[in-house]
């Protein structure tokens, strides 16, 4: 690669003329759009989706110049301008010294002290799951973990069982998801202003999840909790900061934020990981092998975590093949230069994880199924920007932590007692929203281990 040079001309890429064809492309199927535009144009693409001018970065050195290197010239900017009209001005949403002292507020929520006391919660939670089931059932594993993770989230963030509202705020995020489907059109904030079926369903599922955050404040209010968990960092910041503190408004916004990224992320990656696990019998079996040898029935503590070796490997290849987030997005402030090209401020950047791990320059054989690939890499230690499924930088996922625990924990625990097999004829497809979702849900027959 090139050093940055200081010619003005855009990267290589399809005519601006098909902007509105590249548009219809991408929103069929986002991945396979800029997949096809890297073979032909290389490793940094310009094109155009209708009015907007957009890059895509097809390499670990220019991602990292975007995620790291140059991270102060780039925002979240228009690609998550809708997110903001759901979750307001939370973590994910905000830029600059506003998201500074948030990060500063919500960051001792993550430390590993905590760790100890979120573990027996994702244990506790998947254990409730698991005593509802029964042999030979069907279910879909991906509301299964949708259900135990939302009770996770709940509990650990709040403190409060919110398992029970599970299916409300499973059905609020469907509607949220399927409006969110159409943020890449140049038009979008249009669409929320209209009374359209979508538009109105998305508000009704905001007032939802309004309602029920909302309630779960004035319920800690008036209980006077203070258990260092989210909510408490929250209020109590509220009281400290006299007049300047954080307005109920910032509470609801940070909490949905945290609330939402937490369940829905860590219940994709458990589904294509319990698929996975199916249609490879000999890693599930080294799986099982572990698991009898570390647990010896019994449920997996903070003390165990690292003894969970193989688990970690399955789920960091899980992660690697289907990454919940696996488009991410920046805009740039002013004017860059990446690679030979000088690139306007304003254009807005892409980068995929999904592409990038399944790319065979830096993964080898890299769409098949392969734990054992990660056995050389010390705990943690991924070669970074080749694998980011929480991304990189200082924008990178502030619960990434609390996602690898309660993977590695929840694997752990359901599968010691319980295998998976995809029921048959079940069509698994890659929905392309907001994150990667299985499109029909992953339908899958329970066997209890003998
Ligand atoms: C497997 C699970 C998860 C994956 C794959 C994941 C992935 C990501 C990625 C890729 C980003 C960066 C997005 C961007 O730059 O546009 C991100 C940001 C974020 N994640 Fe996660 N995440 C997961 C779990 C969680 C959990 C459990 C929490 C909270 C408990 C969380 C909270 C957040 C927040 C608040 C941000 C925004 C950080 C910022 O902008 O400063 N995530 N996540």
């Amino acid at each position: 690669m090139s050093k940055a040079a200081n010619s003005s001309q855009l990267p290589p890429g399809p005519k601006p003329t098909i902007s509105l064809v590249n548009l219809l492309r991408f929103r069929r199927d986002s991945l396979g759009f800029l997949s096809k535009l890297a073979g032909q144009y290389g490793d940094i693409v310009h094109f155009k989706i209708g009015p907007l001018r957009v890059v895509y970065l097809n390499h670990p050195d220019y991602i990292k110049e975007v995620l790291s290197k140059q991270h102060s010239n780039f925002v979240k900017g228009r690609p998550l301008e809708m997110a903001k009209v759901l979750l307001g001005e939370g973590l994910l949403t905000s830029e600059g010294e506003f998201h500074k002292r948030q990060s500063r507020i919500i960051q001792p929520a993550f430390h590993r002290r905590m760790m100890g006391i979120y573990a027996p919660a994702m244990t506790a939670y998947a254990t409730r799951l698991m005593n509802g089931w029964e042999d030979g059932m069907r279910v879909d594993v991906m509301r299964e973990m949708m259900k135990m993770s939302t009770g996770i989230a709940g509990k650990t963030m709040f403190n409060v069982d919110i398992e029970e509202e599970a299916p409300e705020i499973d059905q609020a995020l469907e509607s949220i998801m399927s409006l969110f489907g159409r943020i890449t059109l140049p038009f979008a904030e249009l669409l929320l202003k209209l009374p359209l079926p979508g538009t109105l369903r998305f508000f009704r599922a905001k007032a939802q999840l309004d309602k029920t955050i909302y309630r779960i404040i004035a319920e800690r209010r008036r209980s006077m909790l203070n258990n260092g968990d989210l909510l408490s960092l929250l209020l109590q910041e509220q009281g400290e900061t006299d007049g300047g503190g954080l307005s109920d408004q910032s509470i609801r916004d940070e909490a949905l934020t945290l609330f939402l990224t937490a369940f829905d992320t860590t219940s994709i990656a458990l589904t294509w990981t319990w698929y996975l696990l199916s249609q490879h019998p000999e890693v599930e079996a080294d799986l099982h092998k572990e698991l009898d040898s570390v647990l010896q029935g019994r449920l997996p503590t903070l003390d165990d975590y690292p003894q969970l070796k193989f688990t970690r490997m399955i789920f960091t290849e899980s992660m690697r093949m289907y990454p919940p987030i696996y488009i991410i997005a920046r805009q740039a402030l002013e004017q860059f230069a990446i690679g030979n090209y000088v690139v306007p401020g304003g254009t807005i950047v892409l980068m995929s994880p999904y592409l990038i791990h399944r790319d065979s320059r830096f993964h080898p054989d890299p769409q098949q199924f392969n734990p054992y690939s990660w056995a050389q890499r010390p705990d943690g230690h991924y070669p970074k920007f080749e694998y980011f499924p929480f991304s990189e930088g200082p924008r990178s996922c502030i619960g990434q932590h609390y996602a690898w625990l309660e993977g590695i924990l929840v694997l752990a625990s359901i599968a010691q007692f319980w295998r998976m097999t995809l029921v048959p004829d079940h069509s698994v497809e890659m929905a392309q929203l907001l994150n990667l979702r299985p499109k029909h849900g992953m339908m899958m027959q329970l066997h209890r281990r003998k």
